[in-house]
């Protein structure tokens, strides 16, 4: 038995945690915002909507002039013009007179309500309108006469100036996570750019001479590299900008100088492989002398060999993720994706969980003292999870077919079915 330590995922975790910092915060331009983490209390400067405007494609009446209007007795209002969306100009509507309006235009003085125009005969004289002729092709419907069928109350039609917010009301609270409808706020309430913490620039390197580009031609011995496409997909996944390095050679000398080259563009460095016990694990040998990057073994699996430290002048924050596929996958979900929410200030890092009984035709096992991490199809309706394939390590198949984590606690090396476990919703 050897007695090098071994730390729980928690403690691995926490460490990862407490070096990780927010990133500073900056002023982006509204789109470049999405999915940011807001620094500031935003206000509203103006009134939403900024004036009342009609919500109907209608016509601008004095309800007085409408009262007991019907379809045999129809009330006639004298058409004084068309009101447009975006109109700066607006007549006065004056008794016994209408002004045609469309959605979103502004409510002319002197009219208290909109009719829809599908309540009066659009001005033609004859039966209910279906809708308004276009300005371009028939000009004398905003002049003339129309016939309105129906009497409306005052304000109906009418959507109040400052009836979604108003000036001087706390749009959206610092600490509020950027989504579409945020973003839409934002730009209705007429700001361009926002004070947020930036995505984080997260540079994936493989590492590995036996591997080579997807498209290229397998030649003996070599496979293709996944690890570098499935996590930086994750990485983006997770919010950050991401790069992908694709395959350093196993050689350490060269491994710096790639690690040190992509220093410059990076917040956080990820790379897979070469961190077991093996004669070529490069990761290791690289990045162990300097002092700057740890190996454990973490009581995990997949997962057990871990790399963490801080390099390069800026202490650039650096995960080694173990070469296995579906190791590198676990060990992102729970250590890099974690630190890259918390390098946008996320006020959730982790992914959601779920307590759910297990469905498996046959008892699974687990190595005792190990926190197992199995891939699994969780159904919500019945709270049940199952296995999706076995737990080796290389199985990149199921993981793909797999949509949670099944965890398997420490103490537990059998779990058969019915037993109860912790299951992480993967997105
Ligand atoms: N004697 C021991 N051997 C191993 C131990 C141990 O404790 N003693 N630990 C095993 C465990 S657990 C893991 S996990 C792996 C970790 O190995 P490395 O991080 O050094 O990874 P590699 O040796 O470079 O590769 C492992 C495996 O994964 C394949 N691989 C690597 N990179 C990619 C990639 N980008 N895309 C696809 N596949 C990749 C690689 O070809 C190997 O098959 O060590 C065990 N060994
Ligand atoms: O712990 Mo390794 O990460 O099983 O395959």
């Amino acid at each position: 038995m050897s007695n090098t330590p071994i730390w729980s995922v928690d403690e691995h975790l926490k460490d990862i945690l407490a070096t990780v910092r927010a990133l500073e915060p900056i002023e982006l331009q509204l789109p470049d915002a999405q999915g940011c983490v807001l620094v500031e209390d935003v206000t509203v400067p103006v009134d939403l909507p900024p004036f009342d405007n009609s919500s109907m494609d209608g016509y601008a009446v004095r309800t007085a002039d409408v009262e007991g209007a019907g379809e045999e007795f129809p009330a006639v209002l004298t058409v004084i013009g068309d009101v447009a969306a975006g109109s700066g100009e607006l007549p006065t509507v004056g008794p016994g007179q209408a002004a045609r309006i469309m959605t979103g235009a502004p409510l002319p003085p002197g009219a208290q309500a909109v009719v829809p125009v599908e309540w009066t005969d659009g001005g033609t004289g004859g039966g209910a309108a279906t809708t308004m002729s276009a300005a371009a092709d028939a000009p004398e419907g905003a002049s003339g006469e129309v016939r309105v069928h129906r009497p409306v109350e005052a304000r109906a039609h009418v959507r109040a100036a400052g009836s979604d917010v108003r000036a001087g009301d706390l749009a959206l609270a610092s600490g509020t996570v950027l989504g579409p409808p945020q973003i839409g706020l934002l730009a209705a309430i007429g700001r361009a750019t926002v004070k947020v913490r930036p995505r984080p620039r997260v540079v994936v390197m493989s590492t590995g001479s036996e591997l080579i580009q997807p498209g290229e031609e397998l030649a003996a011995g070599q496979i293709y590299d996944s690890n570098s496409f499935a996590l930086t997909a994750a990485a983006r996944d997770a919010g950050a900008i991401a790069y992908r390095v694709g395959a350093v050679a196993d050689d350490a000398d060269t491994l710096r100088a790639t690690i040190d080259d992509q220093l410059v563009r990076a917040d956080l460095l990820v790379t897979t492989g070469g961190v077991s016990v093996g004669a070529y694990d490069v990761v290791k040998e690289a990045l162990t002398e300097s002092g700057e990057v740890e190996f454990r073994k973490l009581a995990m699996q997949p997962g057990k060999p871990q790399g963490f430290g801080a390099i390069g002048p800026d202490h650039i924050p650096l995960l080694a993720l173990p070469g296995n596929p579906v190791s590198s996958y676990v060990s992102f979900e729970l250590f890099v994706r974690p630190a890259i929410r918390a390098l946008m200030g996320m006020p959730d890092i982790h992914r959601p969980t779920v307590r759910a009984t297990l469905r498996t035709d046959k008892t699974l096992t687990s190595p005792a003292a190990r926190r197992q991490f199995l891939r699994g199809k969780y159904d919500a309706e019945s709270a049940t999870v199952a296995p999706v394939g076995g737990a080796g390590s290389h199985l990149v198949a199921a993981l793909a077919h797999a949509d949670c984590l099944i965890v398997v606690p420490e103490e537990t090396t059998e779990a058969a079915d019915g037993t109860e476990l912790e299951v992480v919703l993967l997105g």
